[in-house]
């Protein structure tokens, strides 16, 4: 596939004590937030964690429904799901740099948070990413999540 190197993966840290992840999902496309979906809950499953699942209309609601959680809610971190495909104005653009500009602040922030959300030009290169079996990015999220959660138990902040 013209530009898909195999990446390096840490492998998924250990736990002492339970870790609860929120799983953010806007499932613009059903069935690839689906695929996403099961890629996430299964690096939670093999990491330990709980991971509830709540959904949102659009990628530009997962930065905002994520800050809602963390103001109400006991969570040690989140995965961001979703798909965002070219149509034929700028929306694209603002839709994929809002969402991830979002997640990264919420970050800095603090907040442990994988960012799943497909950038993509059109639904084929969707569902290579989504599909566990392809390149699982739904699982990368999560692991991510996961890793910045060990890090902020380590550091006890
Ligand atoms: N075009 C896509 C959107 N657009 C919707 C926005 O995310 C948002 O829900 C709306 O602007 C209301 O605030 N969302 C996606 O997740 N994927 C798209 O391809
Ligand atoms: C990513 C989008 O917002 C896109 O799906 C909207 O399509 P369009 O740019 O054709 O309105």
């Amino acid at each position: 596939m013209a530009g898909h190197e195999t990446h390096y993966e840490l492998a998924l840290p250990k736990f002492d004590a339970a870790v609860k992840l929120l799983i953010v999902v806007a499932p613009y496309y059903r069935d690839i937030a689906d695929g996403l979906i099961a890629g996430a809950q299964a690096v939670a499953a093999q990491a330990g964690a709980l991971a509830d699942v709540v959904e949102v209309p659009g990628a530009l609601e997962l930065p905002a429904a994520i800050s809602l959680a963390e103001q109400g809610a006991d969570y040690d971190g989140y995965v961001a799901l979703g798909c965002v495909i070219r149509g034929e104005t700028t929306h694209y653009d603002t839709v994929c740099n809002d969402s991830s500009r979002g997640l990264m602040l919420l970050g800095i922030e603090g907040l442990c948070i994988g960012n799943g959300i497909l950038t993509v030009e059109n639904r084929a290169q969707a569902e290579v990413r989504a599909d566990p079996a392809g390149q699982n990015k739904g699982g990368g999220a999560a692991a991510a999540a996961l890793h910045l959660v060990a890090l902020k138990r380590r550091w006890k902040v």
